[in-house]
């Protein structure tokens, strides 16, 4: 099994993406190749899912001359709190990191965001790696947007802090549960919505469940996945235009995380359903067919529920919608479709969203 690198080239450096089968177990001479500045020390933040699985084989990579201190969260959204953040600044403090010390993200979306954000924030900035252990950290652990929650609304307090490194190791999904392949498959088909016909084509054919994966299939989603997000960023890294493409299905799917309560649903089961919802408003707004039939019908056959859960209100969803990120003078703006690839940012009249909304919910 290969291994496949990209670059992403930012404004505070250039970083690496290693996608290598076993590579979280090389995690030191990684960090000793990319990494210029030699870290004083290094401090590992991981979840309590992750840990027991590997947060050994991360440590085990380190020569015993380097210090490594751990620090473990409790697993879920509900990490990403003003709470977590505090106690994992504490445990920063408590051991001693400077301003050369290194934070190694080992996890899934809610540790990179919430490691990340700690590494932005902390003596106003240190450098920080990821780890990915989720599919859907495909896209998290990539292009610096880190942060935490507020109880009225997602990543509503953070950062632009991009990693040094990104060591991907597609081995260490395979101890992931289905529920959790599923919520970060939305974020692949969200790729390839946005940017890339062919990528859906090819998910379509080679992605059949999520019981059991080929190395290589793995290996070559992640790479054309990656490779989507990481071209958008490159074009604008602080989502002043284009990079609002990958918002897509968001400002729905994050009102829906919101209003539900954080972790009742995941993340890439309610940008599922809020795919869904920006194609429908898309055909309406545009009067165009965007077929995507075939897709969607791939969704339902690998287990997707893909309506608005009928215990949020209509009127409750549209009052999130109002403060996403993405919308100003009141005017809540949504990532559409014209085509497949051809995505646009087009403000929406609250009546619309709410008469759509109500077609599904009560
Ligand atoms: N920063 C970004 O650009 C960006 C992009 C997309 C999503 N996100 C954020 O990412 C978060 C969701 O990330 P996620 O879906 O990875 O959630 P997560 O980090 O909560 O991981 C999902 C679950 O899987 C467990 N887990 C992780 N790796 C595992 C493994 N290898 N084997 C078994 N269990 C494992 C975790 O403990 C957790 O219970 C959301 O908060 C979302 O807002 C951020
Ligand atoms: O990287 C981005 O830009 C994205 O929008 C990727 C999204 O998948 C991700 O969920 C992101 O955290 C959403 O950002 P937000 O700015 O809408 O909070
Ligand atoms: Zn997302």
């Amino acid at each position: 099994m290969g291994s496949s690198i990209l670059h992403v080239h930012s404004s505070q450096h250039t970083y690496p993406i290693i996608i290598e089968p076993g590579c979280r177990k090389r995690t030191f001479a990684f960090i000793d190749q990319y990494i210029t500045r030699k870290p004083t020390k290094y401090l590992i933040i991981t979840d309590d899912n992750v840990a027991p699985l590997y947060l050994e084989d991360v440590v085990h990579s380190f020569p015993s001359s380097e210090t490594v201190e751990t620090y473990v969260v409790p697993s879920g959204e509900q990490s990403k709190s003003f709470k977590q953040y505090e106690e994992t600044v504490t445990a920063a403090l408590k051991y001693r990191l400077d301003r050369r010390s290194l934070i190694i993200a080992l996890g899934g979306g809610v540790v990179g965001d919430l490691a990340g954000f700690v590494a932005a924030s902390y003596m106003r900035g240190i450098p920080f790696i990821q780890i990915p252990t989720t599919l859907l950290a495909h896209d998290s652990s990539v292009g610096g947007k880190v942060g935490i929650n507020h109880s009225l609304g997602k990543n509503m307090v953070g950062a632009f802090h991009q990693p040094s490194l990104v060591l991907y190791d597609p081995e260490a999904l395979l101890s992931l549960p289905e529920r959790e392949w599923r919520s970060g498959f939305a974020e692949v088909i969200k790729h390839g919505f946005i940017a890339d016909k062919d990528l859906l084509e090819w998910l379509v054919t080679h992605v059949t469940s999520f019981q059991e994966w080929d190395m290589d299939i793995l290996s070559e989603m992640l790479y054309r996945s990656i490779q989507v997000k990481a071209n958008i960023v490159q074009e604008d890294e602080k989502e002043q235009g284009v990079r609002a493409f990958l918002n897509f299905g968001h400002t729905l799917g994050h009102a829906i995380e919101a209003e539900a309560g954080y972790g009742a649903i995941t993340h890439g089961e309610a940008v599922a359903i809020g795919i869904v919802y920006a194609l429908r408003l898309s055909e309406k707004c545009f009067e165009v067919n965007l077929q995507s039939a075939p897709y969607l019908e791939k969704l339902k056959s690998l287990g997707y529920q893909l309506d608005i859960p009928k215990q949020l209100s209509a009127d409750g969803l549209l009052e999130r919608m109002s403060v996403d990120k993405k919308a100003y003078n009141q005017v809540i703006r949504f990532v559409l479709l014209k085509a497949i690839g051809k995505p646009v940012v087009q403000g929406m009249s609250g009546t619309v969203l709410l008469d759509e909304l109500k077609r599904e919910v009560k």
